[in-house]
């Protein structure tokens, strides 16, 4: 028997096609109550450790378990975990009051069901439609809501967000945070940080199939610095007054402006007004999440520096096994990358094939 407690853990799995690796001894746990984002760039090896969880993928070396069981030792899986997985297969001619009424019967829930889930995505006014008239973003509901019909306590949600418009984007993020308030546990896995940021409170970022931060994603906010950009009469007697005073991460930027880390724009204008130094204007340069969440996943990571006013987050219990070279010391007078990202996007280890995924289909 599973131990009910809703929690998905996933302890050193790695899973090799041939000589790709698409997961790496990747370790992290998704408590209940809570929404963790599974963030990496494409190909870092998302899709794979989710199917790994699903038991539709057998790993290499490690274990994942819902509820302290591999997904085939659940009993009845479908009570305790739904999933949304790319590539959802639907029969075009079949409508979705049908659709979910032939999975209802496949798991034993009642026809009632079909209706309440129905009701949940907001599918009602179109059950009577044939699936394969739906767009992509009323496919997505209608998966869901087939993840939903057991009414299980946990769920795994691929990229659920692929073809929401902004108003479905919203609908879900509303609809999984309730449904993780309820005590549920929700997975869900996206390449754009941006997408999920509102709806998520903890993170695994993965790139290369390793993990490179596990933790709550407020810590990896307050991890940030920002700093404050000066625009002063006397650059120099500036940064000569503010080291004076000991703020010591002041650097003058090709602009004539100084930039000033670790001290707020009131405490700036006095020590700047003691010295008898004109300030023009100022301007706090917020250290933006997305830029390190690119920084994060980006291949080169293990040899490039922080991009300015930016430290690294706390090592532990957040980390996973970092690159070699990690952490780059962070280096308060490197001017922010031009043109960043460069490198947003990972080169897989090997080069994708076309049609890749196409076997890939629902968990049901
Ligand atoms: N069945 C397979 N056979 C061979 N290689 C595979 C297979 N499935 C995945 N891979 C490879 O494993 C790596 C990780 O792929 P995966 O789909 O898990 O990444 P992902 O993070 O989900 O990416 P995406 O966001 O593009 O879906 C990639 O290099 C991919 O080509």
């Amino acid at each position: 028997m599973h131990d009910g407690s809703g929690r998905i853990a996933v302890q050193n799995l790695t899973k090799q096609f041939g000589a790709v690796t698409a997961v790496q001894n990747l370790s992290f746990t998704v408590e209940p109550g809570s929404v963790t984002g599974f963030l990496g760039p494409n190909g870092a090896g998302k899709t794979t450790t989710l199917r790994m969880v699903l038991g539709l993928v057998t790993p290499t070396a490690g274990l994942a378990t819902i509820n302290g069981r591999p997904h085939n030792q659940l009993g009845n899986p479908a009570r305790v975990v739904g999933a949304v997985l790319e590539n959802e297969g639907f029969h075009p001619k079949r409508t979705a009051r049908n659709h979910l009424r032939v999975y209802a019967a496949a798991i034993g829930v009642p026809d009632q069901r079909v209706e309440e889930v129905l009701g949940l995505v907001g599918l009602t006014p179109a059950a009577d439609r044939k699936a394969g008239g739906f767009s992509l973003g009323m496919r997505q509901r209608l998966a869901l809501a087939t993840a939903l019909l057991g009414d299980p306590q946990v769920l795994v949600l691929d990229e659920p967000a692929n073809g929401l418009d902004p108003e479905g984007i919203a609908w879900l993020r509303t609809f999984l945070r309730s449904f993780a308030q309820q005590g549920r546990t929700v997975l869900v896995s996206s390449h754009l940080l941006s997408e999920v940021e509102q709806t998520i409170d903890q993170v695994v970022i993965v790139s290369a199939g390793m993990t490179r931060y596990y933790g709550p994603l407020e810590q990896l906010r307050n991890s940030q610095r920002s700093r404050v950009l000066v625009q002063p009469a006397d650059a120099n007697g500036l940064v000569k007054a503010l080291q004076e005073a000991g703020l010591n991460e002041v650097e003058p930027t090709p602009d004539g402006r100084v930039a000033v880390a670790g001290a707020s724009v009131q405490q700036i204008g006095d020590l700047a007004a003691k010295a008898g130094i004109a300030v023009y204007g100022m301007q706090e340069d917020k250290a933006d999440l997305e830029k390190l969440f690119f920084q994060l996943t980006s291949p080169q990571y293990g040899a490039a520096a922080m991009p300015y006013g930016q430290q690294p987050p706390p090592q532990q219990p957040g980390w996973g096994t970092p690159p070699q070279g990690y952490p780059p010391q962070p280096n308060p007078y490197q001017s922010p990358p031009q043109g960043y990202p460069q490198q947003g996007y990972q080169q897989p280890q090997q080069p994708q094939q076309p049609g890749q995924h196409q076997s890939w289909g629902g968990q049901q």
